[in-house]
């Protein structure tokens, strides 16, 4: 039997993870900067994530939303000092492109519009709606005819925010971009995003699949920009390694949605109710969001340093530990040689190394990845570091 895989073999056999590490079948020990495309934000293992989900396994696996249970009204709790704001509703799925999914059926039974707009190197994931949505034609072309009318707009152009219309139902946009290359919005384009949505009655879709959950150095991304979406969708490290995701909805929204409106046989299932009551608590017990500011701070201007003598970096970029090195030639041979110096980072867009580090990443791990990278680029010149 084989495994259907769309992803490239990395040709390494990892064994365990703890914490920012991960070790391979020779106990090669790893810096997780890819941490599984950005979910074990809270480190691999994270403790407490670990000890609630034995305990839930131990209690009960599986349960539908229609019936009550405990963990959920504890998960509730935990995470509603977290909340986006205004959004006093929470519905549990399994994937980002869940989440993504009933964010737009969403937003087209409440405004009972039809159209979409996104913006260009967008991503939000892979299913259909969600693919209608993604910018790469790569990933949609074979699949159309997708769902209709989209149209994609310049990500960070004011300008162009003229062309949203009143037949628009939502917009959906990554405060920062993350597939695309860790790009993130300027205050300016994000206030005119507001500004030009809410003056059509278009709902505001901040897609934090990537972004959310502390990662940026705020709870939620779009809080770096004073500005507050309508719906809010949410994913990778929210179960801290769990698959879980989450939309996040005001009451006037979720007050429209009714029975039948969607539905998921796991979605919000006692392991993930537990996952995310845990995750919760670690976010706000070790002030996660304050941590990844700092660190992020110092790990780009590290990298900035590091990187000064080299032609081929067009730009380091990114807020708090969402970070690309955008190059100028393809950034293949320095993901390569990151690895072969245990250092686990991925591609974004066609020319970004992406790390998407652990909060606990250390000022030690730093310059080990820093170290690398500049081998790693130093190679991709067809050069060696001085
Ligand atoms: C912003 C954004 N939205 C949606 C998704 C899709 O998430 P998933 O792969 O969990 O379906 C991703 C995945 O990378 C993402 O970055």
């Amino acid at each position: 039997m084989k495994l259907v895989t769309f992803y490239g073999s990395r040709g390494l056999r990892i064994v365990r993870g703890e914490g920012q590490y991960v070790w391979d079948d020779h106990g090669e020990k790893y810096l997780d900067l890819h941490s599984g495309h950005g979910v074990a934000f809270l480190g691999h293992r994270n403790p407490k994530v670990v000890e609630h989900l034995k305990r839930q396994l131990d209690n009960i696996m599986t349960l539908t939303t229609a019936f009550d249970i405990d963990v959920r009204d504890e998960m509730l709790r935990e995470i509603d000092v977290l909340k986006p704001d205004g959004m006093d509703n929470i519905f549990l799925l399994n994937s980002g492109t869940e989440a993504v999914e009933l964010s737009l059926k969403a937003a087209r039974k409440i405004t009972g519009r039809k159209k979409f707009v996104a913006f260009k190197n967008s991503f939000h994931g892979r299913t259909m709606g969600s693919l209608s949505v993604t910018w790469n034609k790569k990933y949609r072309d074979p699949f159309e005819p997708l769902i209709s009318p989209i149209e994609f707009l310049d990500f960070n152009d004011i300008d162009g925010l003229k062309k949203l219309d009143n037949s628009t139902a939502a917009v959906i946009f990554e405060p920062v971009q993350g597939e695309g290359g860790v790009i993130p919005a300027t205050q300016e384009f994000a206030k005119a995003l507001r500004e030009e949505t809410e003056k059509k009655g278009i709902l505001l879709i901040s897609d934090e699949v990537q972004s959310g959950f502390g990662r940026t150095g705020k709870v939620w991304a779009y809080q770096h920009f004073s500005i507050k979406p309508d719906i809010l969708t949410a994913g990778k490290a929210i179960g801290g390694g769990f698959p879980v995701s989450a939309v996040f909805l005001p009451d006037h929204i979720a007050e429209k949605l009714g029975e039948g409106d969607h539905g998921t046989t796991y979605g919000g299932n006692p392991m993930a109710l537990a996952a995310v009551k845990a995750a919760s608590e670690v976010l706000k017990e070790e002030k996660v969001p304050e941590q990844a500011a700092i660190k992020g701070n110092t790990f780009i201007k590290m990298i900035k340093e590091a990187l000064v003598d080299f032609r081929s970096v067009r730009e380091v970029r990114g807020l708090g530990l969402m970070i690309g090195v955008d190059l100028r030639l393809n950034p293949g041979t320095t993901i390569k040689v990151l690895q072969d110096n245990r250092v686990l980072s991925l591609k974004a867009g066609l020319s970004t190394v992406r790390f998407l580090s652990p909060y606990v990443i250390s000022n030690q791990d730093m310059e080990w990845a820093v170290d690398a990278l500049r081998k790693g680029i130093a190679e991709t010149e067809g050069k060696k570091a001085s």
